[in-house]
């Protein structure tokens, strides 16, 4: 039997193993064993990751669970996505196969329903990891249920069966994470929609598939889809597609979505829907003023995320939170200084690697940490992200716009892959990887790669800034050639020309003459 909220489709052995795993049905709730030095409400990646955190270092942990563990990210997040991304990766390799001068025979398929079966095989496989089983052997107390605060020292958890188990707790983490927002989209009400709860349950690829929303989901997706058969809308109120990234980056990517078949909709208002006759859904909108109407037969709608602060009664806690989630300061503690939050729940950044460093923060402070000593900030992080377009598009630090904003002087190297060797024999060209520095200096302030693996490349500069190495020591560093990565080397190639000055330029010319004559 699926949880309440999130319905594993279709039930075959592979969601049945995972439901086996992240929420088994015949599951019994331990009986509460005193105060826990730390209940965990939600596991997701950042309740795993601070309940085994926890549990390993010898505190007494309750893990709170209402839907199914592993949260977004193995479910209907991360895991699922990149499953299917690959299977269009390979289609789309399938479909260019001629470019390389290998002939591909006519009549050459996708079989939707297969794809997503392998991706249902795959996160199955995966899903032990973060299992019932897998927790309980940690010597964690789980519980299946939805944690309700009664005051600020006690959680009740209301099991699928309406058992109550009473918790009281030390310290407490929320890591309740966070859901499709149901924007207020007229008509969205009168149709069947997916969101990422329900997309990865498509056992039927659509053939007009609609998206409203280019960030990260809906651009990830409107790519995939389209490489898969189908032909895809992608509608976006902003100017470009993944509005928050480089806009030099988001235009490589629009370029590839071109050549994928999508349609991209740009400066796209007044988004509204209507259901057909036939069940099929009629998508309205406006671009520059012009009124347009498209056809769909599925509509995925991602507009962003919705933080889960329902149902948790946190006034009880004396927990404050607002539309955005729960109000943490720098230490990841709510306004109740024993409560502490991590991941979607109280992070602008909604990344699973993001959630498991805020976790990590919150052991060492809530557990640790004596008063002012020991304590660990979140702003310290040096958060990189990828979106898993082809190309991809990846990000750390500051954009120059940040910058500017803060009023920092900064110099930007961009190094094109076209003059990257590997780049070019791959035929994957067309992106770039630009640094920007605090002006005059090496020191990295941020930087935004392009490029077919920019978030295996991202990690370099991410260790870089994270260990206060500049520009001219990667420059330094040598990278096997060929490689894509070899472009990030090269920036250190452009800092160390800027440092030739004409005195130094003159030194060089001294010495070169001492050595060999003029
Ligand atoms: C389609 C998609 C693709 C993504 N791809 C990536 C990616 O490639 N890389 C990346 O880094 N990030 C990705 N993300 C984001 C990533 O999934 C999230 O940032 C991450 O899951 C956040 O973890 P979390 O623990 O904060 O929250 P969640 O994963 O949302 O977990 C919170 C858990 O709390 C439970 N819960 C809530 N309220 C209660 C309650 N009252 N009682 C008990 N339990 C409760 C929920 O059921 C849930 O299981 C993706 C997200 C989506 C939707
Ligand atoms: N690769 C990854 O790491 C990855 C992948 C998927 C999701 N995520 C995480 O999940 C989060 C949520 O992703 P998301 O894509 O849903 O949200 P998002 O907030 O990043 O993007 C939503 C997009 O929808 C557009 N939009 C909003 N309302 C609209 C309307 N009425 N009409 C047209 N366009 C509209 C916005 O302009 C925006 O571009 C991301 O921010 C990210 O943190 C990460």
């Amino acid at each position: 039997m699926s949880s309440q909220w999130i319905q594993l489709q279709p039930h075959d052995e592979h969601n049945q193993t995972l439901q086996a795993n992240v929420h088994p049905a015949d599951w019994v709730n331990p009986k509460p064993s005193g105060d826990y030095h730390l209940v965990v409400i939600g596991a997701g990646s950042a309740g795993l990751v601070t309940a085994a955190g926890a549990a390993g270092l010898g505190a007494r942990v309750a893990l709170v669970e209402r839907e199914l563990m592993g949260g977004d990210c193995l479910n209907v997040g991360c895991v699922p996505s990149k499953g299917v991304i690959r299977a269009a990766r390979v289609a789309a390799t399938v479909r260019d196969a001629e470019r390389y001068g290998v002939h591909v025979p006519d009549g050459v398929e996708v079989d939707f329903a297969k794809a997503m079966q392998r991706m249902r095989r795959l996160r199955a496989e995966i899903s032990p990891n973060d299992s019932v089983k897998r927790f309980t052997e940690m010597g964690i107390d789980v519980f299946l249920g939805s944690g309700v605060f009664v005051n600020d020292h006690t959680l009740n958890v209301t099991a699928d069966d309406g058992t109550i188990s009473e918790l009281s707790f030390k310290k407490a983490v929320i890591a309740s994470g966070a859901r499709a927002s149901a924007p207020p989209i007229p008509g969205l009400e009168t149709v069947s929609y997916l969101t990422n709860e329900n997309l990865f349950s498509l056992t039927e690829l659509p053939k007009r598939f609609g998206i409203i929303g280019s960030g990260p989901i809906g651009s990830e997706m409107a790519q995939t889809f389209a490489r898969l058969g189908s032909e895809v809308f992608l509608f976006e109120r902003g100017r470009h597609l993944l509005p928050r990234e480089d806009p030099d980056a988001a235009a490589v990517v629009q370029q590839h979505f071109h050549q994928d078949g999508v349609h991209v909709l740009l400066d796209a208002k007044d988004v509204k829907v209507s259901a057909e006759e036939d069940s099929s859904i009629r998508i309205h909108v406006t671009q520059q003023g012009e009124a347009k109407e498209v056809v769909v037969d599925q509509l995925l709608v991602a507009v962003g995320r919705a933080a889960n602060t329902e149902g948790l009664n946190l006034e009880a806690a004396g927990v404050t939170y607002d539309d955005s989630g729960v109000e943490v300061n720098d230490h990841l503690q709510t306004t109740n200084p024993r409560i502490y939050a991590a991941g979607d729940i109280c992070s602008k950044y909604k990344f699973t690697h993001a959630a498991d460093f805020q976790a990590r923060i919150v052991i060492q402070n809530a557990l640790f940490a004596i008063g002012p000593f020991g304590r660990k900030k979140a702003n310290d992080l040096v958060i990189p992200w990828a979106t898993y377009t082809s190309p991809e598009v990846a990000h750390v630090g500051m954009y120059e716009k940040d910058a500017s904003d803060a009023g920092i002087e900064t110099d930007t190297y961009v190094q094109h892959l076209s003059d990257v060797d590997r780049a070019i024999l791959d035929g994957q060209d067309d992106g770039f990887v630009k640094v920007i520095t605090k002006k005059g200096t090496d020191k990295i302030l941020g930087a935004t790669i392009v490029a077919e693996h920019a978030g295996d490349m991202i990690s370099e500069i991410t260790l870089a800034m994270t260990a206060g190495i500049g520009l001219s020591k990667i420059g330094a560093a040598i990278h096997p050639y060929p490689t894509q990565a070899e472009a990030i080397r090269k920036l250190g190639d452009q800092f160390s020309r800027t440092r030739l000055t004409p005195w130094s330029q003159r030194t060089l010319d001294v010495l070169r003459r001492w050595n060999v004559g003029s």
